[in-house]
Parts: structure tokens; sequence; C-alpha cells
């Protein structure tokens, strides 16, 4: 199908050594010719070739810019339509400069992603790849961009398939059973076909799912939440969180939250601190908050960094810090063993009740190694490492798989309880459905253009 012709600028807005104003569509080519002179015309020359010409106003013949011109034909593009990069001088008057002399040629301004979304229209990429697109733009560790890639390169698109042919065959096999109900026992049909297909299937899911939880943390980052009394060294942990790992640190642009996220890459995980005013607060998490806020931020959090002070003896508000993170993964690290220690080791263990302690002294930076290999393996194993790239990451599709596990549970409750073998195809046609919504066949087009207007302009 032939979509109309689009552009954007799809570099970053500000100054830089180039800019790419790209086109996609049935007039690209024709449309950068017409502001184009150089010694070929575009029009003539072959595909995934380059040239080097000055971009001129049509009219006047006035040269605006410099610029060397990529032209690829389709179908073997990003698009699969035809393309034309501009590569002008980096510079926001020229490039939006020549971006207007684009729009002027019967060109339309690309929505967000629209480049992208014509990648998964025209059949290049399925929705999980496309989705992974703005997942590798937005990685913040190696380990998130591998996963990424992972899915870019298609592995949940294979396995979703994989699952959904699996369906179709206990589909098939309970079609063949309606049909001919004298062809096989009904009752064995079920039971072969539903504890052991639905079953295996219901299995591959449950493994998927069990390491979702690692994806979305390493999509989105582990929500990390400091407490201790005063004076314990917390702003000590965060500096040496922060700067001293040459962690990346990011604030997401384009995002929609209010609070700026501080991330921090420790070991492979990112370590998603909250803003130093939302930090402040939880310093002074017992006083001025009161309990019952308190609770709501560690309930939220994924992590919990509690600090001791090995120098003064445990107090009050220490024990209150040890009810009030409850059943949170924590970590206590026990600061400043650089001086004498006046915390009973029985108490400490007590309190700790087989929740992992670490020793530090921040000052003499020691023990921070072994802090960031603990929050590493608290949240990877070692061998879950290894297959990264299959992690599911994405809301969307966690929320997706688990819809289909639970239409597999009633497809195989409705089998155990006998019901009729047209019920239980329902739910297992339920779960194949549900399935392609990963890949996006069967989405609406209200989702589609959901999905691609959180891209970024000109991706
Ligand atoms: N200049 C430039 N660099 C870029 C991009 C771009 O659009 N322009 N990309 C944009 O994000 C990424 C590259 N991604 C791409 C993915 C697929 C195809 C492509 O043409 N695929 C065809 C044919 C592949 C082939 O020749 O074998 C296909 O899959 O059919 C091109 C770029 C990163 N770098
Ligand atoms: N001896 C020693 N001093 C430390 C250590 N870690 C931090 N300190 C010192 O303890 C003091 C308080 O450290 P901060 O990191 O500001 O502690 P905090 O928990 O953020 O304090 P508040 O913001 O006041 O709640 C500073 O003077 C640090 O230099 C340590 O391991 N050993
Ligand atoms: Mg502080």
């Amino acid at each position: 199908m032939d979509y109309d012709t689009i552009a954007a600028v799809s570099t970053p807005i500000g100054e830089g050594a180039i800019s790419i104003v790209r086109l996609s569509g049935p007039e690209a080519i024709q449309a950068a010719d017409r502001i184009f002179r150089g010694s070929a015309a575009l029009t003539k020359v072959g595909s995934h070739t380059i040239h080097y010409g000055k971009i001129v106003e049509p009219e006047t013949g006035r040269v605006v810019e410099e610029a060397m011109v990529s032209v690829m034909k389709k179908p073997k593009t990003f698009t699969r339509e035809d393309v034309v990069e501009i590569n002008c001088h980096g510079g926001l008057v020229s490039v939006n400069k020549v971006l207007g002399l684009v729009l002027d040629q019967n060109v339309r301004m690309a929505e967000p992603g629209e480049f992208t979304k014509r990648a998964f229209l025209n059949g290049r990429i399925d929705l999980s790849q496309a989705e992974a697109v703005m997942d590798l733009i937005r990685a913040k560790t190696d380990r998130a961009l591998n996963v990424a890639m992972g899915q870019m390169e298609g592995k949940l698109s294979a396995l979703v398939r994989e699952l959904r042919n699996e369906l179709l065959d206990i589909l098939a096999a309970v079609e063949v059973n309606i049909d001919y109900p004298e062809y096989d026992d009904a009752e064995i049909m079920t039971e072969k076909l539903l504890f052991e297909k639905a079953s295996r299937v219901a299995g591959k899911l449950d493994r998927i799912l069990s390491t979702a939880g690692q994806g979305k943390i390493l999509r989105e980052g582990l929500s990390t939440v400091i407490i201790g009394r005063p004076n314990v060294g917390k702003s000590s942990l965060l500096n040496h969180l922060v700067h001293e790992n040459k962690a990346i640190v990011t604030d997401i642009p384009g995002t929609t939250r209010d609070v700026i996220e501080e991330y921090v890459n420790v070991g492979g995980v990112p370590l998603k601190l909250v803003d130093t005013a939302g930090i402040r607060e939880t310093e002074d998490i017992v006083e001025k908050i009161g309990v019952e806020r308190s609770q709501a931020v560690l309930k939220s959090a994924d992590l919990v960094l509690l600090l001791l002070n090995n120098n003064e003896k445990l107090t009050g508000e220490d024990r209150r810090l040890f009810e009030l993170i409850g059943d949170a993964h924590t970590i206590i690290i026990l600061n400043k063993t650089d001086l004498p220690s006046h915390v009973s080791a029985d108490e400490l263990q007590r309190l700790a009740s087989g929740r992992p302690v670490i020793r530090t002294s921040l000052l003499q930076e020691k023990g921070i190694d072994e802090l960031e290999s603990m929050i590493a393996s608290l949240f990877f194993d070692r061998g879950v490492a290894a297959r990264a790239e299959t992690y599911v990451s994405n809301t969307r599709h966690i929320a997706l798989l688990k819809q289909a596990r639970s239409a597999l549970s009633d497809a195989i409750t409705a089998a155990e309880q006998g019901l009729p073998v047209d019920i239980i195809q329902i739910d297992v046609k339920r779960a194949w459905d549900i399935l392609g919504e990963i890949i996006g066949d069967s989405v609406s087009d209200g989702l589609i253009n959901k999905l691609f207007s959180q891209f970024c302009l000109g991706k």
C-alpha cells in the first residue's frame, strides 16, 4: 500500500556536526531532487548511493545548504518505502530551513514514530520489534540494550509465534473432536490435549513470566530508597553510587513523569534513585512524613538500602526503621566501620533476621564493591543473565502474557470439569488472540497510534 510522503529531522535538535532530514514515501526522491543541485539528478541515481550537492530554493535557485544526500529505493529500506536522507551541517537554522523546503514539495511533516510505524505497517517488523526500537534508544545499561536488541531482532516475536503455533495445534485437534465426535473418545482427547499440550504451553508462559520482573527492572530501573537516621552516611552513599562508579546518569527526556529520575548503573542493574528532594524527604522519614506515608514509600520501592551507624548504639529510631521496611527487599548497610563499634552484634543479627548485612566505610571507600555485587546478585541470578535477551520487559507484553496464561488456566479447568470441548476451544482461541496482540496481529488502530506516538520525532 502507498502512503503519503513524510519528512522529519531525525537527529537531536541542537548544534551538532551533522543533522539529518529524513524523507520516506513514494514522492521522497522526486521531492528531494527538486531542491537538490549536484552532479546527477537524484531521480537518476542508483539505490543506496550518497551524493554531494547543494540544497537550493527551487524558485530562486538560492543556495541554503551544502549536503550529502542518501537515496535508498524500496523495498530494502528502513520503512520499505523510498527513503532519502539529507545530511546537513548541524545547527538549528540550517536544518529547519532544509526541512521547510522539503515540506514545500508536497511532503507532510511526520508524526512521532511514524517512520517506525511504517516499517511495521509495511511488514518489515512486527509490533514487539517496533517497540524494541524505542527501548533501544532509552536503554540505560548494557543489559537493557541487549534485551532491546534481542527483541528488535525478533527473539520475543519468535517465542510468541512458537506458542501460538502450539495453541493452533490444540485448536486443530479440538476442531477434529467437535467435527467428528465419533472419531475419537472425547475424554481421551481432552485429557491428552489439555493436560499435555495446554500445560506445556502454560509452563512455557510461566517460565517467561518468571523473569518478567527482572526484565522490567532492566527496562525501567530498580526504584531504590536510601533510609537511615540523620548523619549515618546516606548522602555519602548516594555520592559514591552516582559519581565514583562513573555510572550512566540520565534524566529521560520526553517522559511525562514529573519527578526527575536519576539512573545509576550498579553492576548492570539500573537503580532509579528519586530526585534529591525526594531523597531528603525519605531521610527524615520517621519524623516528618509519618509512619503511614513512609510505609507507602517503602512499599513502592523495589529496593531499600537501610543505613546504620557502626559508631553509635542502635536507637529506637533504628528499630522503627526495621519495622517500617516490612518485607521489602532490603540490604542493611553498617557504615562507619572505620570507627569503633558500639552496635551489638546480637541485636543487629536479630533485627536483620536473615536480610543481608554489608559492612562499609564510605569514608575509606570500603565495602562498596561488595554492596554492588550484592545488589546485582539480589536481582539477577547468574544463569539468568546469560539468556538476558529473552526477558520480557515491556508492561504491555507482561500484561498480555498474564492474560493468555489465565485464559489457558480457564481452558485447563474447563477440561478438568469435563465441560464441552467447544467451551475449551473458546478459551484456547482467546489465549491465541491475546498472544497475537504482542506482535501486532489483531490490535486496534487506536492502540497502534498510541504506541507509536510515544516515540521520538523523526524515528
Ligand atoms: N542514516 C541512518 N542510520 C541509521 C538508521 C537510519 O534510518 N538512517 N536507522 C534507523 O533506525 C538504524 C538502522 N536501522 C535500519 C534497519 C533496517 C534497514 C533496512 O533497510 N532494512 C531492509 C534491508 C536490509 C538489507 O539491506 O539487507 C529490510 O530489512 O528489508 C535500514 C536501517 C540506525 N542507523
Ligand atoms: N568515619 C566515617 N565517617 C563517615 C562515613 N560515612 C560518612 N561519614 C561522615 O558522616 C557524616 C554524615 O554523612 P552524610 O553522608 O552526610 O550522612 P547523611 O545520612 O546523609 O546525613 P543527613 O543528611 O544529615 O541525614 C559526614 O561527615 C561524612 O563524612 C564512614 O564510613 N566513616
Ligand atoms: Mg544527607
